[in-house]
């Protein structure tokens, strides 16, 4: 199993670090623009794999990605983070090009890969590499889902005074500061409804935490997070490797699920050897349904923007 990560910075380096953890891959090559950097980063790598345990071998390439022949999967984290006071979708003019470039490299080598897409705003980052590309859908997964609903399940954790492993819920929707739709009537302690502990009120007050995540981090690190990032990123990337048909939310090209057309955005689905095996339709109420219709037309604003 061989897995590329283009942009060897702070969430491609994060995740090519859990990739190795987990000890799956054979195989890990880092690219990056910046001279020696991806090398570097490898061969720091390289050096915790007798203090961590792990054989996977990791290395690095200077923008050749002859390196990159044969991956299994890829991931995409080249491009610019934002910084405080930024919204993701303000990326776009910068990251489109970059992200359209690297995955038709990407594709020239290795023609049966299955690409992650990361760098923001990622719904529509994904949304270009399926317009830019000849990859079938199933092969173009964009990560947002994976990070949001871990920290809404941080969220739910510190409201309910319990560790994070005790609590169950998902996120869907845009992965941006208004768009994300924190699934709280579905969120459960041990099986238990997490209404049956919290108000309605302090509910709420964990959805606006959730929906700002990102933002929060960002005004405290100066740039955007990556630690979580890249294990959301690890846990895809394994979920394909591992063809473990495990279920996370996703940002997929719908084709009237959810009934919304012609976008990618996140909705939950099942992840196995062939990528994006299948979207999952749970049933929304009302108002979850009104919170997902306008974050779509959210995405498809930032999605006009593209020259495509
Ligand atoms: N979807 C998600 O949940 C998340 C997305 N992000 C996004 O991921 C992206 C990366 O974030 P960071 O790693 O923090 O940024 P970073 O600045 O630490 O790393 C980005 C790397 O990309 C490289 N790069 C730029 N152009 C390139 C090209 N054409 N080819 C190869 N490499 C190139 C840079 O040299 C740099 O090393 C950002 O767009 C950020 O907004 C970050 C966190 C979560
Ligand atoms: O907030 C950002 O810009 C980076 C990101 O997507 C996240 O951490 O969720």
């Amino acid at each position: 199993m061989k897995v590329t990560i283009v942009g060897a910075g702070a969430v491609g380096a994060s995740c090519a670090e859990y990739v190795a953890i987990k000890n799956f891959a054979s195989e890990v090559v880092l690219v990056d623009i910046k001279e020696g950097y991806a090398e570097g980063k490898a061969m720091d790598l390289m050096q915790t794999a007798s203090l961590n345990g792990f054989d996977t071998k990791i290395t690095g390439s200077t923008n050749d990605y002859s390196k990159t022949a044969g991956s299994d999967v890829a991931v995409i984290t080249s491009g610019i983070p934002r910084k405080p006071g930024m919204t993701r979708e303000e990326l776009i003019g910068i990251n489109a090009g970059i992200v359209k470039e690297v995955a038709s490299n990407l594709i020239k080598h290795s023609p049966d890969v299955t690409l992650i897409v990361v760098s923001n705003p990622m719904d529509t980052m994904t949304y270009l590499v399926h317009k830019t590309t000849k990859l079938p859908k199933n092969k173009i997964i964009g990560m947002g889902g994976a990070l949001d609903s871990a920290r809404f399940k941080y969220r739910l954790s510190e409201a309910l005074e319990c560790p994070p492993s005790d609590v169950d819920g998902m996120v869907i929707g845009g992965h941006s500061d208004t768009g994300m739709v924190p699934l709280t009537r579905l969120a459960t302690r041990n099986s238990v409804p997490v209404t049956a502990f919290l108000s309605e009120e302090r509910l709420n007050q964990v959805s606006e935490d959730t929906k700002v995540g990102g933002a929060t981090l960002t005004k405290l690190l100066g740039t955007s997070a990556w630690y979580a990032p890249g294990a959301a990123v690890s846990g895809l990337v394994q979920a394909i490797a591992c063809d473990q048909k495990k279920l996370f939310p996703c940002s997929a090209l719908l084709e009237g699920e959810y009934g919304l057309n012609d976008l990618c955005i996140g909705v939950p689905a099942i992840l196995g050897k062939n990528g994006l095996e299948k979207i999952v339709e749970i049933e929304l109420n009302d108002a979850e349904m009104n919170k997902m219709t306008e974050s779509a037309e959210g995405v498809k604003k930032t999605n006009g923007l593209l020259e495509v």
